[in-house]
Parts: structure tokens; C-alpha cells; sequence
């Protein structure tokens, strides 16, 4: 039995239907990435698991038992932080972590224990007498992740917590998750970062219009919606034959096996290669280096040629027309 069941979730809002239809499991110990665009459903979802909001349909188990029908009894095993929270700017970090202590019921010893140990792990420490008002938004976030711990919490429910930090906050943002799932806690992140997820998660669910269209590790994401493949990027030195190097180019590659569109661009071609799903990075990069022979071969002036695996960014592209509601 997986830690949290959700099932068939739904949430109107009069005529809008946020969330439709929508069910997952997480697991103990592994990070659940939610990804989808602007307005399609993630924080209603994340709120209705956080017990702040109550679905017009659908039920959640939280270690069994019901969420929606007994939310006082699922709170003690969440910790939920919002895409936007405060920091309270004339106390310092302890006292706003000792408050929020307190607020969870958490009396004494056990209090101090709880927060010296939260400021360990987020390290915190050498911040605990500056006011929060004076910490950087790396800093600030890791105090709302610090919040969100102190209650020792077997679900944690993080609402775009990398958004806005530069990118050594998001590497160390990523380390402190990873920490919380090897200690057994489950994880659900949303994002609209789609290549932080694809390192963070172990699986990701991808969402739009309140209705899940994907779910699975990102490999499986990836050969359900694209194949496993790559993006090529081709550069000619055309010399004297100008443009017509890369007409010549481009009609030897469409003869290739694999190679579903070509696209000229000013810096070159670019070009999709797509495998047999299930394909390996391995194969993906033999194959790419079959086509750089091909043209090398045919006379074609390559001066650079370059290649990508494709990430979880072009599976959501993919999966996701664009539409926000
Ligand atoms: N309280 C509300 N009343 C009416 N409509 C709402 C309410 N909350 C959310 N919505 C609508 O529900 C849809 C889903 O919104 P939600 O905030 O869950 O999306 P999201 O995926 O979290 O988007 P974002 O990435 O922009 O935060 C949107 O169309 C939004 O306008």
C-alpha cells in the first residue's frame, strides 16, 4: 500500500473544473514531480492534500486513511509549504521556528530537540539570531522548509519550492529532498522547472486543464510521448556553395532511418532523431555518430555537429498543447 492514495480527484470551482479526474500514489521514500503550466491544477490539487481545501469529488488515503473525511487526523503526518510563504521580518530564525513549534503542540525539551535539529539539517545554525528579514530568498525558503519539518512529517507537500532561487539554492535545495526521501518521507514537489524535476524525481506526473496526461519515471514519460531520441545541431561551413550545402544536407538526412524533421535555422540545422522506445543513451549516441559519417562521407562541410539527449522538458512539450485554463 503506497503512503498517499489519490483517487479520481476533482475540484469545481462553479463552471471551472480545476482538477479533474485525477489519481496517483506515492510511495515512502521517493519524490513524486508535478509539473504542468500556469493555472492547471497543481496548487488546488496540493491543497486539497494539505487539508486546507475539500474536493467536490474523489477520495485520498494518507497511510489509509480517508484525508477528506478525517483532515485532523491526516494533519500530523503533512508538512506543506505553499508557492508563496511568509517569514514574519522582526524575529529572528529560532524564534520563528520555536513559534511554529509551538503552534504544532510540541512542548519542551522535545521543542529545543525539534528545532536545533531542523537548523542541522537545513543548516540554519550559524543563521539562528538573524532576523529573518535579513536573509537572502535561498535562505529565507530553507526556514519555510525548516517550518514544514519541525512536526517530523511522513508527507511533505512543496508547492514550486525552487522557484526564484539561483542555481547552487536549487543544487542545494535538491541535495535536502533527496536527504528527506532517504530518511522515508514521501515527497510531492510541483515546478514549472522542468529539467530541475527530471534530476530531483523519481517519478513525475505531468498535469494540465486538472487532468493528468502522464505519469511514470521520466525514461517511461519520455518513450511514451516521444521515443527515446535526441535533438541534433548541425553547422556547415558552406563556403562558396552557400545555402545550397544545406538543402544537400538536409535531404540526405531525411533519407536516414529515424530522422522525423529537419529544421533550418540561422545557426544551422537542427534535427530530430527518434529510436525505438526503450533505446539506451548508448544507442542514441551511436546512432548520432552514424549520421555525422553519413554527411562527412557525402562530402557535406560539417564544422560542428552536436547532440542532446531528449530531457523531460521536450516529453512535456510533447505530452502538453500549451493549454492553460
Ligand atoms: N479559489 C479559486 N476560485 C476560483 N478559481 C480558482 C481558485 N483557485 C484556483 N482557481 C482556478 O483553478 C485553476 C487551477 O489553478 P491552480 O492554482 O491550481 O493552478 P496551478 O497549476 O497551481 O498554476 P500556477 O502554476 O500558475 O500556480 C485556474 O484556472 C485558477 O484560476
Amino acid at each position: 500500500m503506497s503512503l498517499l492514495e489519490v483517487k479520481g480527484l476533482r475540484r469545481d470551482y462553479g463552471a471551472l473544473r480545476a482538477v479533474d479526474d485525477v489519481s496517483f500514489e506515492l510511495d515512502a521514500g521517493t519524490i513524486l514531480g508535478f509539473i504542468g503550466p500556469n493555472g492547471a491544477g497543481k496548487s488546488t490539487t496540493m491543497r486539497i492534500l494539505a487539508t486546507l481545501d475539500a474536493p467536490t469529488q474523489g477520495e485520498v488515503l494518507l497511510d489509509g486513511r480517508s484525508l477528506v473525511d478525517a483532515p485532523d487526523q491526516a494533519r500530523p503526518l503533512i508538512g506543506y509549504m505553499p508557492d508563496r510563504y511568509g517569514t514574519y521580518d522582526d524575529v529572528t530564525v529560532w524564534e520563528f521556528l520555536d513559534f511554529f513549534a509551538r503552534a504544532y503542540g510540541l512542548k519542551g525539551a522535545l521543542r529545543r530537540q525539534r528545532v536545533a535539529s531542523v537548523m542541522d539539517f537545513t543548516g540554519l545554525h550559524p543563521l539562528k539570531d538573524k532576523l529573518t528579514s535579513a536573509l537572502s530568498k535561498g535562505m529565507k525558503q530553507r526556514v519555510a522548509l525548516g517550518r514544514t519539518l519541525l512536526h517530523d512529517p511522513k508527507l511533505l507537500i512543496l508547492d514550486e519550492p525552487a522557484d526564484g532561487l539561483d542555481p547552487r539554492a536549487r543544487i542545494e535545495l535538491r541535495e535536502l529532498l533527496r536527504a528527506l526521501a532517504d530518511q522515508g518521507k514521501a515527497v510531492l514537489i510541483s515546478s514549472h522547472i522542468l529539467t530541475e524535476l527530471a534530476e530531483i524525481c523519481d517519478t513525475c506526473a505531468i498535469i494540465e486543464q486538472g487532468r493528468l496526461l502522464a505519469t511514470g519515471n521520466v525514461a517511461e514519460l519520455l518513450a511514451r510521448s516521444s521515443g527515446n531520441g535526441a535533438e541534433l545541431l548541425v553547422r556547415l561551413a558552406v563556403g562558396a556553395e552557400g545555402d545550397a550545402a544545406y538543402a544537400r544536407a538536409e535531404r540526405l538526412l531525411l533519407e536516414q532511418p529515424g530522422i522525423g524533421q529537419v529544421t533550418q535555422e540561422a545557426g544551422g540545422l537542427r534535427v530530430r532523431l527518434t529510436l525505438e522506445p526503450g533505446s539506451t543513451l548508448a544507442q542514441v549516441d551511436e546512432a548520432a555518430a552514424r549520421l555525422l559519417a553519413v554527411l562527412v562521407m557525402a562530402g557535406v562541410p560539417v564544422c560542428a555537429f552536436s547532440h542532446r539527449s531528449l530531457n523531460l522538458e521536450d516529453a512535456f512539450m510533447t505530452v502538453t498543447k500549451g493549454r492553460v485554463a
